[in-house]
């Protein structure tokens, strides 16, 4: 069989194993072949990958793309660039934008937009609020992967639904198959604190994510997952920050309610310590926290299966809106969210190349459980003959900087920038072209497709894996 490509010499990394000896044939955008090179035949060009492993395309599932309505902050030529650069082939984006995506019209302007600029594959998430909570039908029919409700107020100030409307539509979306992913955090307790510390002129850094308490988190996990239980729908927590948190969705998990969840590399990496450290540059929502709850999250939520899922939360801000020229100013002056899509593979290979990953899980939950989560499962995130050629090449022994110069995100403001990493993404793949390598972005804006969606897949209980 004559191939477009082969990309050989590559260990080959799928939840189930890493082979080594092995080349991926990829003809008009899919995986043609995967078997050792004798067995496979000639192809007009090939990829030597010289030992670095070859994992399914990583799939970020949360980012904010920001357009339309906030391009001065990210566009989707920007985001999908940075993806690229980051050895990301998918993003689902978020729907705070302006107007919010809560309209079969608004989701086709997105999905218009984007067909027009990406860079790399992509979807969005229709926003459910008490407007529209009847409407996850001709939603679903519009082709989304899923929903988002913001349970905490956050960039956007979209309210959420009441807790009947709620209800209403966990049933409705169980109907079509989709799940409800939610911002958990019970606005109540954020507002009071927020009101209290501002009062009491309390407004270092840290005191953003000291006006956010972990209870804020688990109660509403807790109230979610009652809700689902009862209304039997799928629902997911976005950005898991703390170990309690973790916990109590593994408790869903084991009493039978299909609940997922994701965490973001800042929850793994930093502890609130990073406040005193780099201030206000990383203020997000949830706030990242201390090393106890770290811990903790990296025990239930990694190791014992209670996250399915790593995502960003990339949430690009002019640096005039996070306040850079004082990290350490007024943190009530500053916004929160931070860029993520350039340091994700970085930190993720970090974790295995410590040995507290294992690579395995790391495809796992970077690409075949968001896949399966969003329904884009098996056609993105599972290496299998038949599906699309979506590779993330990663150099495991090349030691690097997260440097702000070299984003290609229109926001340079990171925590990340000035980490030491072990582990690079070298070259992006999607649909079988390399839509990044040899640092150069080769895809033109509008390479990037829709992801088409189904329904969910996911089974409440995730693997794990013995670390
Ligand atoms: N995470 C954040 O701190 N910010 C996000 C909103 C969100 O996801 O809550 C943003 O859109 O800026
Ligand atoms: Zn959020």
């Amino acid at each position: 069989m004559g191939f477009d490509s082969t990309f050989e010499n590559g260990r080959v990394v799928t939840p189930d194993g890493v082979q080594s000896g092995v080349s991926v044939g990829v003809k008009d955008g899919t995986i043609a072949a995967i078997g050792a090179p004798s067995e496979l035949g000639g192809a007009d060009r090939v990829v030597d990958l010289d030992g670095q492993y070859l994992l399914p395309g990583v799939i970020d599932a949360h980012i904010h793309a920001r357009s339309p309505g906030y391009e001065y902050k990210e566009d989707w030529s920007s985001a999908t660039a940075a993806a690229a650069a980051g050895g990301v082939t998918t993003v689902i984006a978020m729907p705070n934008t302006d107007p919010i995506i809560d309209s079969p019209e608004t989701v086709r302007q997105a999905y218009d937009i984007a067909d027009d600029d990406a860079h790399v594959d992509f979807q969005s998430y229709a926003v459910l609020t008490s407007e529209n909570y009847d409407q996850v039908e001709p939603l679903a029919a519009a082709g989304v992967p899923g929903f988002k409700v913001f349970l905490g107020t956050t960039f956007g100030e979209i309210e959420p639904p009441d807790d009947g409307e709620l209800y209403a539509a966990m049933e409705a979306a169980a109907g079509v198959g989709k799940r409800i992913g939610f911002h958990e955090e019970n606005d109540e307790i954020l507002s009071h604190w927020e009101a209290q510390f501002k009062r009491e002129g309390r407004d270092d850094p840290i005191d953003h994510a000291r006006s956010r308490p972990v209870v804020a988190e688990a109660e509403a996990v807790s109230r979610i997952i009652l809700l689902a239980d009862h209304a039997d729908a799928p629902v997911h927590m976005f950005h898991v920050s703390s170990g309690t948190g973790a916990e109590l969705v593994a408790e869903g998990k084991a009493d039978g309610v299909d609940v997922t969840a994701e965490t973001c590399p800042h929850y793994l990496w930093f502890t609130e310590e990073v406040m005193n450290e780099k201030g206000n540059v990383a203020r997000v929502q949830p706030p990242i926290r201390d090393a106890e709850e770290r811990e903790r999250l990296w025990e239930a939520g990694i190791r014992g299966g209670g996250v399915d899922c790593i995502a960003t939360d990339h949430a690009p801000h002019t640096d005039e809106e996070k306040n850079v020229e004082e990290p350490f100013g007024n943190t009530w002056e500053s916004i929160s969210g931070f860029v993520g899509l350039e340091s994700e593979v970085g930190s993720m290979a970090t974790f295995v190349s410590e040995g507290r990953l294992p690579i395995e899980q790391w495809a796992y939950m970077h690409s075949t459980r968001p896949a399966e989560i969003w329904g884009l499962y098996p056609r993105k995130g599972s290496l299998q003959v038949g599906t699309d050629a979506d590779f993330t090449v990663v150099d495991p022994d090349a030691e690097w900087v997260g440097r702000k110069e070299t984003l290609h995100s229109k926001s340079k403001t990171t925590p990340f920038n000035g980490e030491q990493f072990v582990g690079k993404p070298t070259m992006t793949v999607v649909r079988g072209t390399v839509v990044y390598g040899d640092d150069t972005l080769y895809a033109e804006e509008g390479y990037g497709e829709l992801a088409p969606s189904g329904e969910t897949t996911a089974n409440a209980e995730p693997r794990t894996y013995p670390n």
